[in-house]
């Protein structure tokens, strides 16, 4: 094991990042902690820019033949935190319940190491916004910015609450699966409660909406494929003794492929055609931000694979894919690389209230990618 710095260091970050946590595009203070932790550090062959409220990072190699580029995503989570710890969340009703905290700072503890050991070839250290919405892979990929340090292979993980602390999880191929946000709106009429006959009652037709929306997993997908259609929150009406003349339904779609995505949209909008007739009502549907798979380049995962089976202080777990999305598979459409989980055992899963990952999983990460990128880069 490469013996570095304290990476306790490291846990404080984690914590300070906690505090703070931003929705996607407006992680302004996250921003300029980690500039003004950038400024900390003093290596002639780090230049920095901005994107947005993103932020790049590239080391200069000393005999380049490569950039290798390492992503983390920045953004919190619109969630009540409910852990009680001494560090949790000051911004109300936002929450780092992804783990993005932790990305953060494990991506700052790999790159203060080679800011003092400059790699033979080129690192590019990405802070990409809004991972959890609208999406800031696709337009960061598109941008001058990154652009200009285009890397030629590209790393991120991701933490897993359901796997020790310390533990490795990946596989080659399809890791994780697309997704599309959906945004359903439904207009009725209103009118007293007590006179239902004169009114179109929206939270019905939202309630049947929900029950025929969980059909098309059931009936419509076939049964050797996958897909998830959940719906994550329902709103409508304004006061319990009138009757609703609008509801809102949101949620997100999964799928295996990009035909399964559209035969499931195809079946939302017929849905939602019935639901217009029988309730004699309006509807709208948006699909917000869609991502593509995230899919693992087969030689560099079963490279990165035996490289950490080689370790004694992680280990590894093959794991399946997960119906999980994320924005770091654009970067993959276009440059090779894999992305992995790594295990911070939590009671709580990702996107709960009570996440807490272990810290412990911190100095883990840290010292396996730099050991992997020095035996890359070095
Ligand atoms: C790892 C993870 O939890 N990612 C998110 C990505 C969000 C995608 C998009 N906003 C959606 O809800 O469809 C996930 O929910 O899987």
């Amino acid at each position: 094991m490469t013996v570095l710095y304290n990476t306790d260091d490291f846990i404080k970050i984690r914590r300070d990042l906690h505090l703070i946590p931003e929705p996607g595009f407006q992680e302004v203070k996250t921003q300029a902690y980690i500039l003004n932790y950038l400024k900390g550090l003093s290596a002639d062959f780090m230049e920095v820019k901005t994107w947005k409220t993103g932020v790049l990072v590239r080391f200069q190699g000393t005999a380049p033949e490569k950039t290798i580029g390492y992503r983390t995503d920045m953004d919190g989570l619109p969630m009540v935190e409910e852990t009680g710890l001494a560090f949790a969340s000051q911004h109300e009703g936002m929450m780092h319940a992804c783990g993005h905290d932790l990305h953060m700072s494990i991506a700052l503890g790999v790159l203060t190491y080679f800011s003092t050991n400059q790699p033979k070839d080129n690192l590019l250290f990405v802070f990409q916004p809004a991972e959890e919405g609208p999406g800031g892979a696709q337009p960061m990929l598109e941008s001058e910015e990154f652009r200009g340090w285009m890397p030629d292979r590209m790393i991120g993980l991701h933490i897993a609450p359901e796997w020790p602390a310390g533990t490795i999880a990946t596989k080659p191929g399809l890791l994780f699966a697309n997704t599309s946000e959906l945004f359903i709106n439904l207009k009725g009429k209103s009118g007293h409660a007590a006179f239902p006959h004169q009114a179109n009652d929206m939270v019905v037709a939202a309630s049947h909406m929900v029950t025929q929306l969980h059909t098309i997993v059931s009936r419509n997908v076939s049964p050797l494929d996958s897909a998830v259609v959940t719906v994550g929150k329902i709103s409508g009406g304004t006061k319990q003794n009138i009757i609703a003349e609008n509801a809102r339904l949101e949620g997100t779609i999964r799928t295996l492929s990009i035909e399964s995505m559209n035969e499931v949209k195809a079946r939302i909008e017929g849905i939602t055609r019935g639901i217009e007739e029988s309730f004699n009502c309006e509807t709208s549907i948006d699909y917000g931000a869609n991502y593509c798979q995230v899919f693992n380049d087969e030689q560099l995962t079963e490279d990165f694979i035996a490289f950490v089976n080689g370790l004694d202080y992680v280990e590894f777990q093959r794991c399946d894919k997960a119906m999980t999305g994320e924005d770091f598979g654009y970067f993959l459409e276009s440059i090779p690389g894999f992305m992995f989980w790594l295990g911070v055992g939590s009671e709580y899963g990702l996107h709960h209230s009570k996440l807490n990952p272990s810290e412990e999983a911190i100095g883990k990460a840290i010292h396996l990618l730099i050991d992997y990128l020095k035996r890359e880069a070095l």
